[in-house]
């Protein structure tokens, strides 16, 4: 009998959905194979009311799960790409990005098919600074409201009355069983998606080659290629979550289309740009757009959010 693959997950219903989908594709790549979910409690889940933003950000969420695996309690941990932090521990690495759902934003609303239909004065919920920064500058008219909580609370506060629409990943309503809840999917000019959205990766040990080659059927290469180059760009921009900033690359046969945005959170300005080349080259041309973005302009709105120079 071979030893179980265990799979460190956090408890919301989307971690959980995502930890059993990759446990369901590995027990269909390998028949017999026995796959367990270790569930955890990170820091970022119980810090419930605070932008993450002024928390520390995203690597909350992911530090005990990575103990977990350089201590050997668990193998693996599934991420949604968008929330994995560019840098990772000595001996763990990112191995594995599975087929990418709905990139796109959600528009989710009661009352209102679309964006362009919310009156002036209309309460949108985001707590994401990519999406306050773009509904402000296109919609200056909205009274942009903060929102968090997982999906199922955001939708309950939606539904209270609390706000006339909210923003949502697709990805996730559509994962969650909820994708009736999307009014309109905003396209990529309305709301450039976030690096890696909608995307699920594999982080394990490097030098795990049993659990390495469990996981290498799962892989999706046009995924991979098109999360590269928007993780390369965010990393140009030495990106985290205090900045307002859009990442999505579209592949057109060996093809690779980027487009990337950096915004003041207000929606006061905002830096646009983008690039084409062959997906071979999807870091270099990530770099390369990153590079066109801080030259353009983007380089002081992040020197001024980080405090320091670039
Ligand atoms: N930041 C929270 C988060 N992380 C991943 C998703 C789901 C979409 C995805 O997998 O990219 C969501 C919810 C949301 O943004 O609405």
């Amino acid at each position: 009998m071979s030893q179980p693959v265990r799979i460190a997950t956090r408890q919301s219903p989307l971690a959980l959905w995502q930890a059993e989908y990759v446990k369901a594709a590995l027990e269909a790549a390998h028949p017999g194979l026995v796959v367990e979910l270790v569930p955890m409690v990170t820091k970022g889940d119980k810090i419930l009311d605070t932008p993450l933003a002024k928390v520390g950000g995203k690597g909350l969420f992911v530090k005990e799960l990575e103990v977990a695996m350089l201590e050997g309690r668990a193998d693996i941990a599934v991420h949604s790409m968008k929330d994995v932090p560019v840098d990772f521990p000595e001996g763990l690495g990112l191995v594995t990005i599975c087929e990418r759902e709905d990139p796109l934003d959600a528009f989710v609303s009661n009352h209102y098919p679309n964006l362009e239909a919310l009156p002036a004065g209309a309460v949108v919920g985001t707590s994401s600074l990519r999406r306050q920064c773009q509904l402000r500058a296109r919609r200056p008219d909205l009274v942009v409201k903060d929102l968090r909580g997982n999906v199922n609370t955001r939708l309950a506060k939606l539904d209270d009355g609390q706000y006339d629409a909210i923003i949502l990943a697709c990805a996730g309503l559509k994962r969650l069983g909820m994708g009736h809840r999307i009014k309109s999917a905003l396209s990529a000019e309305q709301s450039l998606p976030a690096v890696g959205q909608g995307a699920v990766g594999i982080e394990a040990r490097l030098n795990d080659q049993r659990i390495l080659a469990l996981l290498a059927p799962l892989g999706h290469e046009a995924t991979r290629i098109r999360v590269a180059a928007e993780r390369a760009m965010n990393s140009r921009l030495e990106g985290g979550c205090q900045v307002p900033i859009g990442s999505f690359a579209l592949l057109d046969g060996d093809q690779l289309w980027l487009r990337g945005l950096v915004g003041q959170p207000d929606g006061s300005a905002i830096v646009e740009g983008e690039v084409r080349g062959p997906a071979s080259q999807a870091e270099q041309l990530g770099q390369q757009l990153g590079q066109q973005l801080l030259d353009a302009g983007a380089k002081a709105i992040l020197e001024a959010v980080y405090g320091r120079r670039l």
